[in-house]
């Protein structure tokens, strides 16, 4: 399943509940006009985007949830039961957290990998630090992503995608190293395969318009400001 990815483009579709996009009919679309682009993968949230994906495209689809619990920082398939959701949903691949925070109750990341590599669907780790991947490779997962490196407290903040610890793990570690987040150019995408990606994930520079819709709002706020300093609230 992994080798369809080789190489290529996944494109996350995902809009949550507060997004303008929201709902699986949505996503399902999106993820049409990412397979008539030419994507090679979809990264999609919940069971329910996952099965309207999975009927509207070919492509592997790789499956998370994302779900917030009051004793954890861990949302992306942070417990067994997202796990078990996501199988029930046929997700080709499944990703979640690997990162060292702590679960949400008694779950360990030993457990979530073990019932993962029991099931048909293969594994993706996101992790924040090259520790975590090397970690991770460890327990037998499919393969590891660079979701969360800025998105632990303990990891690079940075505004950009973080290329080093992609080039870093894709030398040190023996299963594919997938590049993600904050990628928002087709350069970066040709930097990171060039540096040792597998595949690289793009999505809210593709999925999220409302996202791309302010980057092009503020260059003409920018213009007005400068004229006449007449701003509009948006
Ligand atoms: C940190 C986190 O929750 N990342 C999520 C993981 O699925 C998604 O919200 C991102 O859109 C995805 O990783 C792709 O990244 P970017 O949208 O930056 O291209």
């Amino acid at each position: 399943m992994l080798e369809k990815l080789h190489l290529g483009l996944i494109v996350s579709c995902q809009a949550l509940p507060d997004e303008p996009l929201h709902g699986p009919e949505i996503m399902a679309r999106m993820a049409a006009a990412a397979a008539e682009g030419g994507a090679v993968g979809i990264r999609a949230n919940g069971a329910a985007d996952v099965r309207a994906i999975k009927r509207a495209v070919s492509l592997p689809v790789i499956g998370i949830v994302k779900r917030n619990y009051p004793d954890s920082a861990v949302y992306i398939t942070p417990t067994l039961g997202e796990i078990e959701e996501l199988l029930d949903a046929g997700a080709d691949i499944i990703a979640f957290d690997a990162t060292r925070q702590s679960r949400p109750g008694n779950c360990t990341l030993e457990q979530i990998i073990d019932l993962l590599n029991a099931s048909p669907a293969a594994s993706m780790a996101d992790i924040s630090t090259l520790e975590e991947a090397l970690y991770a490779e460890s327990l037998g997962v499919g393969c590891v992503s660079t979701t969360l490196s800025g998105y632990t407290p303990y990891s690079r903040q940075q505004e950009g995608p973080n290329l080093e610890l992609l080039e870093l793990a894709a030398q040190r570690l023996k299963i594919p190293v997938i590049a993600e987040g904050r990628i928002s150019q087709p350069a970066q995408v040709e930097a990171a395969l060039g540096l040792g990606a597998y595949a690289v994930v793009v999505g809210s520079a593709i999925t999220r318009p409302q996202l791309i819709t302010r980057q092009f709002a503020a260059a003409a706020r920018k213009v007005r400001m400068n004229n006449n300093g007449n701003e509009r609230p948006n």
